[in-house]
């Protein structure tokens, strides 16, 4: 099994390195056995980091290394990576076990197995044992993906890298196959990097997740440390809704510090002394009516029904609000506070 590190990775693509910047200094490491996700917005650099990986882009900058060894001169081919696209890349005029088999062509089967047991067996794993002899078209986009991961998982590579695999599916096979991939992965214990750029999927999948914004890893963590302390402003807002502030800092109280916004007083956790100005969050589910900390008056907008809750879309002074309330509110002005321990502190300044 394999640790992936990345090391000041940079691409630049175009001639001689003169076109778009798509990496700019990428350090990541992931661990051996480890599901590790790289998410964000379009064009922020996921797939160019998935393909150099791969080796089927080389980067302009920095080094790749699977296990401590440098993965510079290796050719794709032989960097020991199964890889499943967006796209099933299934070859239509071969039966699902040949596409399987097909993942064979380069490599014995692991373990002097034969081809067909291979085959065989990473079909079960896939959940479509006894389905061998159809064409690709007799299944279900979520079938296909299966077999798609199942050809990429033939050869028992070091590494598994996924881009975008659920992305064609609607939401049910979504989650269904989620399931399944996290279910495989785990019981493989093949280092994964799986590509999305579905904030909820990414949380609901990944030992680790990487937060990537402009060719730039914005942080590295555990999911639930990503949700709660976002390092950066752009991680409080992309991963799950939130609601990002800032203000001045007035001082102490007790164990709290004060903080002016437009001329009204918050109280938000102990903040160190020589700071100015801070930005801080506070999620949606974190402002209530029954506070009796930091109120805010919110005139109401829009009201998503979400089942259990409703979201509710609001301005505050100018800023949008987002809330998570327990049922469409009655009235279009409301006043919401939260509690200073909910508080998470983004930034600090000096002005
Ligand atoms: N072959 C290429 N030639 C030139 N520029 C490219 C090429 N591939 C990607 N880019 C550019 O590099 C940047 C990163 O693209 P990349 O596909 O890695 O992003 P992404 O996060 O995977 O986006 P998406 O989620 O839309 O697939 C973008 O600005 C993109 O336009």
């Amino acid at each position: 099994m394999t640790e992936l590190r990345l090391e000041g990775v940079s691409k630049v693509y175009g001639a001689n390195g003169t076109g778009t910047s798509a990496l700019e200094g990428v350090d990541i490491t992931v661990r051996d056995g480890e599901f590790f996700t790289l998410v964000g917005p379009s064009g922020c650099g996921k797939t160019t980091t998935l393909r150099t990986i791969a080796g089927f882009e080389a980067p302009t900058d920095g080094t790749i290394r699977f296990d401590g060894r440098e993965m510079g001169d290796v050719p794709p081919e032989r960097r020991d990576v199964g890889v499943v696209f967006q796209s099933y890349a299934l070859f239509p005029h071969m039966s699902v076990a040949e596409n399987v088999g097909y993942g064979l062509r380069f490599r014995e089967p692991p373990d002097g197995v034969t081809v067909d047991d291979r085959v065989a067996d990473l079909l079960e794993l896939v959940d479509l044992e006894g389905m061998g002899d159809r064409d690709p078209d007799q299944l279900s986009g979520g079938q296909r993906q299966r077999v798609a991961l199942a050809r990429a998982l033939a050869p028992a590579p070091d590494l598994l890298l996924l881009d975008e695999p659920m992305s064609a599916l609607d939401a049910q096979l979504r989650e269904s196959l989620r399931r399944q991939v996290s279910r495989i992965q785990s019981e493989l214990g093949i280092t994964t990097v799986y590509v999305t750029h579905d904030q909820a999927e990414a949380l609901a999948i990944s030992d680790r997740v990487a937060v990537m914004n402009g060719g730039r890893i914005e942080q590295v963590g555990r999911p639930q440390e990503v949700y709660r302390e976002p390092a950066t402003r752009f991680v409080a807002e992309f991963v799950g809704d939130n609601n990002v502030f800032e203000g001045d800092v007035r001082g102490r109280n007790g164990e709290y510090s004060r903080i002016a916004i437009d001329g009204e007083t918050f109280s938000l956790p102990s903040i160190p002394d020589g700071a100015d100005r801070v930005t801080f969050c506070v999620r949606p589910g974190a402002l209530s009516q029954a506070a009796d900390h930091n109120r805010l008056p919110v005139t109401v907008e829009t009201s998503e029904f979400l089942g259990e809750t409703v979201r509710v879309n609001g301005r505050w002074n100018g800023r949008r609000v987002v809330l998570q309330l327990p049922a469409v509110p009655e009235s279009a002005e409301l006043t919401v506070g939260f509690a200073p321990d909910d508080a998470h502190v983004i930034d600090l300044d000096r002005d």
